[in-house]
């Protein structure tokens, strides 16, 4: 790697003609100006719901592989942040929408929500940490992003818009935190490595902001098994 230079700093770059079409998706453009049909709405958060259950199992991975006891903790407490805060946002608007706790664990996976997390479990069961972090990452950054970026578009409307506790809960600095934290996690664990290896980590976080698009994408169209 260049010296000097932040190994995420050059995802980020990299990342940006994906990232960008993430932001300009109409699915999240609805959730900014509140206008998204709340038949969407409810659609995605049932299948975010159980993304979110297989995506948590990563930082289970993460405390398994992790070499010393502060990132243990990092990643259990994320883990728990998961299940228990991010995971309520999804509980709180189900309700709303009549759907109980169990339905929403009910859920079947969509093939594009499967492939997804298939994708994410499997590289992080055989890989390193650092190849566990390239998959969570854009999950937890790109989130954080919209969510900013939204609040900052709509900061006049955000009272008025059914969708202002998802704006809330991903522009939050609590949110935020595990972002920020597992990019300097990152950048320690690839420091010195060698750049064949950065591709292959560049590969996976390449490869999961793509999927993040896709289930924008899938739940905008509500793509479901053709079978
Ligand atoms: C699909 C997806 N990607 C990321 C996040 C943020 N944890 C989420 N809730 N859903």
């Amino acid at each position: 790697m260049t010296q000097g230079k932040l190994f995420t700093d050059r995802l980020y770059r990299n990342a940006q003609p994906i990232w960008n079409k993430n932001h300009q998706h109409p699915f999240v453009q609805g959730i900014g100006d509140g206008s998204l049909p709340i038949e969407l709405f409810a659609y995605y958060m049932k299948q975010d719901y159980v993304y979110l259950i297989e995506y948590s199992k990563l930082f289970a991975i993460g405390t398994q592989k992790a070499k010393d006891l502060q990132t243990m903790q990092k990643f259990s407490h994320s883990l728990h942040s998961i299940l228990h805060f991010e995971m309520d946002l999804h509980r709180k608007y189900a309700k709303e929408f009549g759907i109980s706790e169990e339905e929403l664990e009910q859920v079947k996976p969509t093939p594009i929500n499967l492939a997804y997390t298939n994708y994410m479990v499997n590289v992080s069961l055989n890989g390193s940490l650092a190849e566990v972090v390239s998959c969570l990452l854009p999950c937890a950054w790109d989130y954080w992003e919209i969510g900013k970026l939204l609040k900052k578009q709509h900061h006049h409307q955000i009272k008025s818009n059914p969708y202002s506790h998802w704006i809330e809960t991903y522009s939050s600095d609590e949110f935020g935190s595990v972002a920020l934290w597992l990019i300097k996690l990152m950048n320690q664990l690839t420091e010195g490595t060698r750049e064949h290896e950065l591709v292959s980590l560049e590969k996976h976080f390449q490869m999961t902001s793509r999927f993040e698009y896709m289930f924008w994408d899938m739940v905008y169209h509500q793509e479901e098994w053709p079978l």
